[in-house]
Order: structure tokens, then C-alpha cells, then sequence
């Protein structure tokens, strides 16, 4: 059975927002990532799952619960990070997450002290004079404090600088060998081609793909940029080589799929003065389904 399954969701707000006939499914132990660009409908599919909304039409099930009908029991063993995280603002960070362990009935504080380390964050300051990124964190200690078993996180780096968001990925794959289940959107292609199993990518309202990460990685083009002894050379490795994206003085820039052995060879013929490595993002691997003119 899958731990998450949302079947044919519509949410219509009018005017083509919201999600239209909306279908994934996140595997028991699975990271699924969740992407798409602002106002793509990552936070309205969350909400649904959360049972913070009704469907207009089709169903999202948690471990075979309606997740509407059966909220509250999804809740009592879920890990939730809200994208606009609303807080007691009088409150301290500390105060704060008291209340919350006391909430969930949990006894131990150990792994909060534990995950406040983690991310440096000092809780004693009152909520409202807290900058967004300790706010963030404040949500990622609470979400993650009593180990549950299932995370739905929305856009759970946001606000976080790139330390904190290495912490972050680190925190993922040390839940995701503890087995745990995770669903998190993200707009950070970096983190979820680090933590996750497979993503969806929804646009407009849509799923538009999902895909594994290793057949992604597989098909990734790998560019390089070779600088040879001369122009000349530069021309002459150009006209053997295959991929060849742009000449540019002795400076050549290729881009290959699969195996490097061809052009290693071909490349060993040459004075090779430098080689680097320009690193394929996934964004650009999916700027096809953002891109204007490729959704008809
Ligand atoms: N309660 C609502 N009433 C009307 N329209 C809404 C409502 N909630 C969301 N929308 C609209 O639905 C669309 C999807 O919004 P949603 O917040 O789900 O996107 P998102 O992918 O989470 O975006 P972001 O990355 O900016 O957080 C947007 O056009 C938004 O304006």
C-alpha cells in the first residue's frame, strides 16, 4: 500500500488556478519531491492532505485514510512543516516548542535539544522579534522532534541560508535511513536531487511529469569545457569530437550523455591545458516543462 495517494484531485479557485485531476503516490520509506515554480499548486495538493480543504472532485488517501474524514488521526503521527508557518507570536521559541511537545504527548525532549543544535537555533527570544529564518527553524524542530514516521514539508528550506539548508538535506537523509516517509515541496532543484527517490513536477495546476531521480541522473548531459594548447587545436578536436556547444578561441564546450571513454580518447590526442567540469542543474534538465513554448 502507498503511504500517500492523491487520485484524480481537482481544486478549481477560478480563472485556471488551483490543481486540475491531480495523481501521485509516495511509497512507504520513499523521499518524493514535490517541484514546481509560484503559484504552480504545490501548497493547495499539501493542504488536501492535510484535510485543510475539501476536493471538488477525486480523493487523497494517508495510509488508506481519507485524508479529509480522518484529519485528526493522520495528524497525531505526522511531521508537518507549513509553508507560511503561522506561530503565537508572544510566545518565546522555547515556550513555543514546549507547548507543541506537549501537544503531541511527547516525554523525551532529547531529540529537540538534539535538532536545536543542529541548526544553531537559540529558542529563547519571543517569536515575533525572530528573523524568517529562525522562525523556519522553530518549524523544522517541531515537525521533525518526536520522529514520526511521515513528513509532508512545504518548502522546508525557505528563509534557511546555505549552511542551515546542507544541514537540512543532511537531517532528510538521516530520516530517510531511519525509514521514514517524506513528501516536500521545494523551488530548490539542488536539495531534492540530493534527498529524494523521485519528483513530481506539477505547473499550472497540473502534473506535467514524475520522474525517478536515477533515470534523471542517467540522462543528465555532462558539459565540459576544455581550454587546448591552441586555436587551432581547438578547431581540429572540434570537427572529431561529437556534442561540440561552442568554440571559443582555444576554449571548446561539449556536452555528453552516457560514457566519457570516446572523448577522453579523442581528447588525448590534443595539449589539453584545462578541463572543467559545468555542472547540469536539474532545473535546467526540467526548464522544458517550464518553458513557454513546450506545454501544448
Ligand atoms: N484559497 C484560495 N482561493 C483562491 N485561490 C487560491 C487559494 N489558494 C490558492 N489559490 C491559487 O491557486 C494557485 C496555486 O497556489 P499554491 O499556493 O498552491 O501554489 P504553490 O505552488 O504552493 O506556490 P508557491 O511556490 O508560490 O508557494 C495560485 O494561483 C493561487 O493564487
Amino acid at each position: 500500500m502507498n503511504t500517500i495517494e492523491m487520485k484524480h484531485l481537482t481544486k478549481d479557485y477560478g480563472n485556471q488556478r488551483g490543481i486540475f485531476d491531480v495523481s501521485f503516490s509516495v511509497k512507504k520509506g520513499e523521499v518524493m519531491g514535490f517541484l514546481g515554480p509560484n503559484g504552480a499548486g504545490k501548497t493547495t495538493a499539501i493542504r488536501h492532505l492535510l484535510g485543510f480543504s475539501t476536493p471538488d472532485h477525486g480523493t487523497c488517501r494517508i495510509n488508506g485514510m481519507d485524508c479529509f474524514h480522518k484529519a485528526k488521526d493522520i495528524h497525531r503521527s505526522l511531521g508537518y512543516l507549513p509553508g507560511e508557518i503561522a506561530f503565537m507570536d508572544d510566545m518565546t521559541g522555547k515556550q513555543f516548542l514546549k507547548f507543541a511537545a506537549d501537544l503531541k504527548g511527547m516525554k523525551n525532549q532529547g531529540r529537540m535539544q538534539e535538532l536545536m543544535d543542529m541548526f544553531s537555533l537559540d529558542p529563547r527570544g519571543r517569536i515575533k522579534k525572530m528573523s524568517k529564518g529562525m522562525k523556519q527553524k522553530i518549524g523544522i524542530v517541531c515537525a521533525f522532534m518526536d520522529s514520526p514516521d511521515l513528513y509532508i514539508l512545504d518548502e522546508p528550506t525557505s528563509g534557511l541560508d546555505p549552511l542551515m539548508q546542507n544541514q537540512f538535506v543532511e537531517l532528510i537523509l538521516e530520516e530517510k535511513k531511519r525509514g521514514a516517509t517524506i513528501l516536500m515541496s521545494s523551488h530548490m532543484f539542488e536539495e531534492v536531487e540530493r534527498t529524494c527517490d523521485r519528483t513530481a513536477i506539477i505547473r499550472e495546476g497540473k502534473i506535467v511529469a514524475v520522474e525517478d531521480m536515477g533515470t534523471l541522473g542517467k540522462s543528465k548531459q555532462k558539459i565540459f569545457t576544455v581550454t587546448l594548447g591552441s586555436k587551432a587545436e581547438a578547431e581540429a578536436f572540434s570537427r572529431e569530437t561529437d556534442g561540440v556547444r561552442q568554440i571559443k578561441g582555444n576554449r571548446v564546450t561539449v556536452g555528453i550523455r552516457g560514457e566519457l571513454s570516446e572523448f577522453i580518447r579523442c581528447l588525448g590526442k590534443y595539449r589539453v591545458l584545462n578541463l572543467t567540469e559545468q555542472k547540469q542543474s536539474l532545473e535546467d534538465l526540467f526548464l522544458h516543462f517550464y518553458g513557454g513554448d513546450s506545454h501544448e
